[in-house]
């Protein structure tokens, strides 16, 4: 080892010696606190994600149960209005849902032109002057109906949203269909925007939970993926894509995946309705696959067709019933054909009297019947592709329209047309949701007892929201900073930066001063005489105090430290001081386990201190600007720099001496004794000699062997200058080229003392000041609901707590929704 990286070795030790004994630990009191929380904030949140209404949401969810009542009263009382929207309507039309937007949705009739020859049912009549006051009254029901669905959807949602509670749901319609029965032509021509993606590899991946909203506030089709996060997409090109994006994320080996992607489509347009699409369910079902696959497909596509919810069967017209698998796939899981609906699609591909046979078939009886489409327009290749979405959409609704008018006679007594499927999916709904709902009334209390209990006994009802653990966790943090900020002043930071500046210090008198060897080792001192010619020690001893050697090298020496751009180090010191403090605080706090939150919190406390780095530094190095050219010592500036450079050397000297000591219980005392003579007399016959004996050194103890000379030299060196630094000859300022210890002490202390200043009001004041302010904005008001979810979750524990209180909290909401709708259903019937 060189004797300058030995040298480098022990002012290491040095350094990291004193670096501990300055840094501090701080303990932050526990962080989650009792007291109330902005109740209900979760739930007003998810609320608002499963609302189907756009208006005065916040009124409503505090006001439920009173605006529900007062619907009853505007729905009865106006007709077509709901939640005091004007649903839309000329409410004088020649049908029943010629009054409202929900008519609209469903299209009974609404373009007042001859789809008034479809009765209320779907079913051809012929009976065209039935225009009736008894339907108008009927039409206030109807709305109160659709108003009735509408919550029920939404109740249904929010279920849905709650963790955990699987069992909790209301019943949906499940579309099925074998490849290319026309399922997707359906499902788009209900929603009147092509949205599904196509391809043969499509088969077999997620449920897509479809969830329609009627919202006459909307202009167009808006398209939501909940879970994802993204809302009113109005580009369907890019739904399709994130839809098969998704379904392909399910790797092929997997086929099917349980776990069911959410969509929302809101439009004046489309009924309100609840469809599951099973995606590739018949395909892979009939397909020769293996049994095991064949039960995990089964498993996962099961529950959607079970009880309570409806099936929706799809099935061509050109293919025989018997062959169609939709159907059998219905009947294993509703053997009665209570719960089911055929659809007969493609009717223009088969004869009039054909259709008609389809749809009355006796074979394969329906509770609910069969409805007959035709969900595209002929020559489009697709029934959306050629035109834009909404020109296909009429083009596919004109042409089914005149297609049934055109065949009257052979269709009489049947169910046919889109709209008729609509408006018969959403009666449908409407009454299985509400037969659902007295059960469903049931298990939600028995939930929210069980969530209650389990609250109580977990967390004794203590409230917490991810928006109050955030508010107290920067509260305490603010107070955990404010009590830092009286530790750590003024006094504290001159201690920081005069042990930095104290060090290089050391290092300047280690490489400018110290580096001459004690001992007349002829060799070495040849090889060191470098710079300047340099004096051997003895020859130093006997120089001149104003021989031109001594100034220039003091000269140096003080230029190297006020030239070490002080104004840089002493702020990224101080900088990096603050950050070290605020991350042993965040990791001695309650946010230990909140990885992504103490990150954030480190963020912020690095960006308020980059903001005033370069100011700071520039003022500093501007400051300190003086002692580059003159240094002015006062007597006692002197005195009692004498004193601390005494204090130095001491440490410098017992780290040496320890480092040493250690070397010699590693290598062992005589080993290394005979390693170091060696070395001393490598050219001559004694070294020669015990070269022999050893046969040989490692390397290894070879550089243990130079370290060992380096230590003992610069011991003997240190002894000697701390001898000389107390004796009278260093008494004196005036010595002060004979004692430069004590003079590059001075100036260390200058240094500090006129940064320190600036250091105080410029970076430490501010950071303090800034500090609180930066994390109110950052971690307060500029996160969004999900990212204080996600800092608040990140902690087990705490995650626990207020999932559970969401659980209650969404539990309790639904079940004073499913109560005022029952009650609301009691008055209407
Ligand atoms: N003539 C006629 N063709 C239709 C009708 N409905 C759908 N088609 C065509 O039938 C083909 C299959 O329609 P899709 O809606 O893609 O059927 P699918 O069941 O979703 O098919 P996969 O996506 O393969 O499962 C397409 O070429 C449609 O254009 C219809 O009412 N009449």
């Amino acid at each position: 080892m060189s004797s300058l990286q030995a040298r480098t070795t022990v002012r290491t030790i040095s350094f990291i010696g004193l670096g501990k004994a300055a840094s501090k630990t701080v303990k932050l009191p526990a962080y989650i606190g009792g007291g109330l929380a902005a109740a209900g904030s979760y739930v007003m949140y998810k609320f608002e994600q499963v609302q189907t209404f756009t208006s005065d949401k916040l009124d409503k969810m505090k006001g439920f149960a009173g605006n529900i009542r007062d619907g009853i009263g505007s729905i009865f009382g106006r007709g077509g209005r709901e939640n005091g929207k004007d649903n839309g309507g000329s409410g004088d039309g020649d049908d029943a849902a010629t009054a409202g937007v929900a008519a609209a949705a469903v299209g009974v009739g609404f373009d007042g032109d001859d789809e008034g020859n479809l009765n209320e049912n779907g079913e051809i009549s012929d009976d065209d002057e039935d225009e009736d006051a008894e339907r108008e009254q009927e039409q206030h029901l109807d709305d109160a109906m659709v108003n009735l669905t509408k919550q029920m959807i939404e109740i249904r949602s929010l279920l849905m949203s709650i963790d955990g509670a699987t069992a909790l749901t209301l019943p949906a319609i499940v579309v099925i269909g074998s490849q290319s029965s026309g399922k997707s032509s359906v499902l788009e021509s209900i929603v009147g925007q092509e949205f599904l993606p196509k391809g043969s590899n499509m088969v077999t991946r997620r449920p897509i939970e479809l969830t329609l909203v009627n919202d006459p506030s909307q202009a167009a089709e808006v398209a939501e993926f909940p879970a994802l996060k993204l809302y009113n997409m109005t580009d369907f090109q890019q739904v399709q894509k994130i839809l098969r994006d998704l379904n392909l994320a399910v790797p092929d080996e997997e086929t099917v995946s349980g776990d069911p992607i959410q969509l929302t489509i809101r439009s004046p347009k489309v009924p309100d309705l609840s469809l599951v699409d099973l995606p590739g369910y018949i395909q892979v079902e009939a397909a020769d696959q293996p049994a095991s696959l064949k039960e995990k497909i089964r498993e996962v596509c099961g529950r959607y067709l079970d009880e309570p919810n409806i099936i929706l069967a799809i099935s061509s017209a050109d293919v025989d019933l018997a062959n169609s698998s939709a159907l059998r796939a219905a009947k294993r899981s509703d053997p009665k054909g209570e719960r089911t609906i055929g659809v007969i699609t493609k009717l223009d591909l088969v004869s009039p009297e054909d259709g008609r046979a389809l749809l009355t078939n006796r074979k394969y009886p329906l509770k609910m019947g069969y409805v007959g489409v035709i969900t595209r327009a002929p020559n489009s290749g697709s029934i959306f592709r050629r035109k834009t979405g909404s020109q296909a959409y009429l083009a596919q609704q004109s042409f089914e329209k005149s297609y049934f008018k055109d065949n009257k006679e052979e269709f009489l007594g049947t169910s046919i047309g889109t709209k008729v499927l609509k408006r018969r999916l959403m009666k449908v709904l409407e009454s299985s949701m509400a037969r659902a709902l007295k059960p469903m009334h049931d298990k939600v209390a028995n939930e929210l007892e069980e969530a209650s209990y389990q609250f109580k006994v977990e967390f004794n009802d203590r409230d917490l929201t991810s928006e109050k653990y955030m508010a107290q966790t920067i509260d305490n943090l603010k107070l955990v900073v404010k009590e830092f900020s009286e530790r750590f002043g003024r006094p504290e930071l001159k201690s920081l930066l005069r042990s930095e500046l104290d060090q290089r210090v050391l290092d300047l008198l280690a490489q400018r001063y110290w580096n001459k060897p004690p001992v007349t080792a002829k060799k070495q001192q040849q090889e060191q005489q470098s710079e300047f010619n340099e004096p051997s020690l003895e020859e130093l001893a006997n120089l001149s105090v104003d021989d031109s050697y001594w100034r220039r090298k003091l000269e140096l020496s003080t230029a190297s430290l006020t030239k070490l751009g002080v104004g840089r180090l002493s702020t990224s010191l101080v900088s990096d001081a603050l950050l070290a403090e605020i991350g042993v605080m965040l990791d001695n706090s309650e946010l230990r386990t909140h990885p992504g939150m103490k990150d954030a919190i480190r963020d912020a406390a690095a960006a308020v201190l980059v903001k005033r780095y370069n100011s700071t530094s520039d003022q500093v190095e501007n400051c300190i600007k003086p002692y580059k050219y003159e240094i002015d010592v006062e007597p006692r500036e002197w005195t009692m720099s004498r004193q601390h450079a005494v204090g130095l050397l001491r440490e410098e000297l017992k780290q040496c001496n320890d480092a040493y000591r250690d070397l010699k219980r590693t290598v062992g005392g005589n080993k290394l004794k005979q390693i170091m003579t060696f070395l001393e007399n490598e050219d001559n016959s004694v070294g020669e000699s015990i070269a022999k004996e050893n046969i040989g050194f490692s390397p290894g103890l070879m550089l243990r062997g130079k370290e060992a000379l380096f230590l003992r030299d610069r011991s003997i060196l240190l002894s000697m200058r701390l001898k000389f630094l107390r004796s009278s000859a260093c008494k004196n300022k005036d010595n002060k080229y004979r004692c430069p210890e004590a003079f590059m002490d001075v100036v260390a202390d200058k240094l500090t003392q006129t940064a320190v200043l600036f250091l105080n009001v410029e970076l430490l004041s501010d950071f303090y000041y800034s500090f609180p302010r930066e994390l109110e904005s950052k971690l307060s008001s500029g996160l969004t609901k999900e990212q204080i979810d996600a800092y608040a979750k990140e902690d087990p524990k705490v995650k626990r707590h207020i999932e559970l209180q969401e659980k209650k909290e969404l539990l309790e909401l639904a079940l004073g929704k499913i109560e005022d709708v029952m009650a609301l259903r009691k008055q209407i019937s």
